[in-house]
């Protein structure tokens, strides 16, 4: 289980972003967050993530906080052209992570062919699909999804979120899905908490 236990976190001198807030992700299951703009879902999924050290309160993975090497909690943001490194061809981009098989690049839409370009070299609704991918590696345990689907035409987004609920389910993936868009979210998680 994926869980925040109590979390505090303020950026600087400005006022608390999170104020003991608690949360839990069972494997396998999907979980939508949503609340009004600002109230701090993205620096909970980054804290999930591991990314920011809450000030009090703790995250813990089946029991253990975050240690080093592979991180088994992925966070995907909107703009996934913050989190690939730009001097990387997409190929590399990928197989840094691990290899997909053939069927795992179908079902997310994402072309052997982009492997020579990169990043900037396609587009950004292609870019996403390669981060959802990337991310997928055999040793994630949990993703978070930040708005990932908000740029997208309405059928690349329900390609991803058909190929993500299929993989989150056959490999008991829990997901925490950050998300403005209500529909999506009664259609994909199995509960929502509103922060
Ligand atoms: N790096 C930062 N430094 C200082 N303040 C920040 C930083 N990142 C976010 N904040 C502030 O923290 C608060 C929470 O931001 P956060 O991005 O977590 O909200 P959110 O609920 O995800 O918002 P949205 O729905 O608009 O994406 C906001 O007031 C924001 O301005």
């Amino acid at each position: 289980m994926l869980e925040a236990r109590d979390v505090c976190f303020s950026y600087g001198a400005a006022g608390r972003v999170l104020d003991h807030v608690s949360l839990a992700v069972r494997p396998g299951e999907v979980v939508g967050l949503t609340g009004r703009s600002g109230v701090g879902k993205s620096t909970l999924g980054r804290i999930l993530s591991g990314h920011y050290r809450p000030l009090s309160g703790r995250v813990t993975i089946d029991g253990e906080p975050h240690a080093r090497g592979f991180n088994p909690v992925q966070y995907l943001s909107q703009s996934p052209a913050f989190s690939v490194d730009p001097r990387w061809t997409v190929g590399r981009v990928i197989s840094e992570a691990w290899r997909p098989d053939e069927a795992m690049l179908r079902a997310f839409g994402v072309s052997e062919a982009w492997y020579d370009r990169y990043p900037h070299e396609i587009s950004g609704g292609e870019l996403q699909r390669v981060a959802v991918l990337r991310a997928l590696a055999p040793g994630t345990r949990y993703l978070v999804a930040d708005e990932i689907s908000a740029p997208l035409d309405p059928l690349t987004q329900a390609q991803i979120w058909m190929a993500l609920l299929a993989h989150a389910q056959k490999n008991g993936l829990g997901m925490l899905v950050i998300s403005h868009d209500r529909p999506l979210l009664r259609r994909i998680a199995d509960r929502i908490l509103d922060l």
